[in-house]
């Protein structure tokens, strides 16, 4: 499958700033303009990309928000999806994961088998993208929810294993996940071990509070970093921007 627009941008700003800024928004709200204004506030204050997602969504008035986010908005906005029934329009792209690292079914085929008919249908591009779950401390929701036990923290042969196999398989982007509000985001060795072993483009998340624990993931060969929780308590342009300078590590 070819390179679409977005993810031949994404690929681009990375070569550009050494690394991207990513953003998590939490459409699980019935307030029309908390989305519009936590992605306007991230755009003007150093991210790159915009993620939409959350392990629940049940928020029918999603496409009209990410809409409205869009028009504000020049950066790119990506669905980051919990499950099939979170495929709705207005995205520029979606995060088409597979949970590599867990062997439920569910995760590995079926939701994806009932969600790409409906990317397909909404003529809506597809970033193939390795879903990778690291031990962070306490469970985390998405441990939960998807049924599957994480990688081991100590294991990060465990998860470079994980990442040839993907890349193999034809998967571009890795997600190495530590779980929204992890005690400890996932180990640098975890992302050192998939930088050597393959040249997937690797994001990860989960459990990142100082723009110095997004550096150094930065440093051991994350491309992209994303904060979510973070900014549901904290408004502070300040912050964003310092996570911005310790990210684009190209300026
Ligand atoms: C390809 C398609 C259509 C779907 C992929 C479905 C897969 C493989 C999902 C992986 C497992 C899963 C449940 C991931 C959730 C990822 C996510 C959006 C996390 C962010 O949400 P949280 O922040 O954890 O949500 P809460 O704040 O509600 O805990
Ligand atoms: O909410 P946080 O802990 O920043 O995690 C972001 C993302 O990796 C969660 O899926
Ligand atoms: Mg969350």
């Amino acid at each position: 499958m070819q390179i679409g627009k977005t993810e031949a941008r994404l690929n681009a700003e990375i070569e550009k700033r050494g690394a991207l800024f990513a953003v998590l928004l939490d459409p699980d709200t019935s307030d029309d303009n908390a989305l519009l204004k936590a992605g306007a506030l991230a755009a003007e204050n150093g991210a790159d990309l915009l993620l939409v997602g959350g392990s629940f969504m049940g928020n029918f008035k999603l496409p009209a928000q990410v809409a409205a986010l869009k028009k504000e908005v020049s950066l790119p906005v990506v669905l980051f999806p919990g499950g099939a029934s979170q495929v709705v329009p207005g995205f520029d792209a979606i995060l088409f994961m597979t949970l590599v690292t867990g062997r439920n079914p569910n995760y590995l085929i079926d939701e994806q088998v009932r969600g790409g008919v409906l990317v397909k249908s909404l003529g809506m591009e597809a970033i193939p993208t390795a879903y990778e779950l690291i031990n962070s401390g306490k469970r985390t929701a998405v441990e939960y929810i998807s049924g599957t036990f994480p990688v081991p923290e100590n294991k990060p042969k465990l998860s470079m294993v994980h990442s040839i196999a993907a890349e193999l398989m034809g998967m571009r982007y890795v997600y190495l996940e530590a779980g929204s509000g992890a005690e400890t985001p996932v180990p640098v060795e975890h992302i050192a071990y998939t930088r050597k072993a393959t040249e997937m483009t690797i994001i990860t998340g989960g459990g990142i509070r100082e723009p110095e624990s997004a550096a150094v993931r930065v440093a051991a060969g994350a491309q992209i970093i994303v904060t979510g929780t973070l900014w549901e308590k904290v408004k502070d342009p300040g912050l964003l921007k310092e996570f911005a300078s310790a990210i684009h590590v190209k300026g």
